[in-house]
């Protein structure tokens, strides 16, 4: 089933049933989804199959970032699982990017799209000092974001705040999957590099992750339905 939406809802749960309940009142003509560390981590691949039985475009966010051969090795089993998308971590440089680049180039028909995670939404400039990066974010994203696109990547994990400037620097056609969208009102957590669903996709953004403002909700469909048509996605 094609997807109208660029809403990718992060199923962030503790258990394989709740993730099953959730994914089940969703529509994947409405939505993508997304699995973390958590719930692979609980339920292991078969969460993969049960998420497709249900018609999902998945997301595969398990951020790979080890030594080249480990995560080519990983990102071509999640390719041959069928997922949508994975990602590895740019910081992992450019012979891990390119190493799980040509591993999917050799499978044949391949159709997932491989990420790389830029600097992670909850990182602000105080924590990349910590870390020994002497840059803005918004610097280390470019940095990171170009040598993504150089090493082989269909696009990057960026903040929708950075949006604007990688699609002029690396073009339309660079996906950018942005997840700290936070629809107006409601709680940041622990993102620090936020913007509503409207400003993202107005930024340049192809994908927005959500995940508690709408798995959190007290009605999460009601959530997702307002978002999709305050983006113009029928319903
Ligand atoms: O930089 C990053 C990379 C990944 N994430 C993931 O996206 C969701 C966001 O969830 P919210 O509940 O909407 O904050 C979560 O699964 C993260 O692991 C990210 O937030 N930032």
């Amino acid at each position: 089933m094609s997807c109208q939406s660029p809403i990718v809802v992060a199923l962030d749960y503790p258990t394989m049933a709740q993730s099953i309940d959730m994914a089940k009142r969703l529509d994947p003509s409405q939505c993508r989804v997304k699995v973390g560390k958590e719930l692979f981590t609980t339920a292991g691949p078969v969460i993969l199959d049960e998420l497709h039985q249900l018609g999902f475009d998945i997301f595969l966010d398990l951020k790979f970032h080890d030594i080249p051969n480990t995560v080519a090795n990983a990102v071509s089993v999640a390719a041959k699982a069928g997922v949508w998308m994975v990602n590895v971590h740019a910081t992992g440089g450019r012979r891990m990017m390119e190493a799980s680049a040509n591993a999917l180039q050799t499978l044949p028909d391949n159709k997932t799209l491989l990420i790389a995670v830029t600097v992670l939404t909850s990182m602000d400039q105080s924590d990349l000092i910590e870390i020994g990066i002497d840059a803005t974010p918004e610097q280390h994203v470019k940095r990171l974001a170009a040598l993504a696109k150089s090493s082989g990547m269909d696009g990057v994990v960026c903040s929708a705040q950075e949006s604007s400037m990688l699609s002029k620097d690396l073009g339309k056609d660079f996906v950018l999957v942005t997840p700290g969208i936070r629809p107006a009102g409601s709680d940041q957590g622990d993102q620090k590099r936020i913007m509503t669903p409207a400003e993202a996709m107005a930024a340049g953004s192809h994908y927005l992750v959500m995940g508690r403002p709408i798995t959190q909700a007290i009605d999460p469909i009601a959530v997702l339905t307002q978002v999709n048509r305050d983006l113009g996605i029928a319903s």
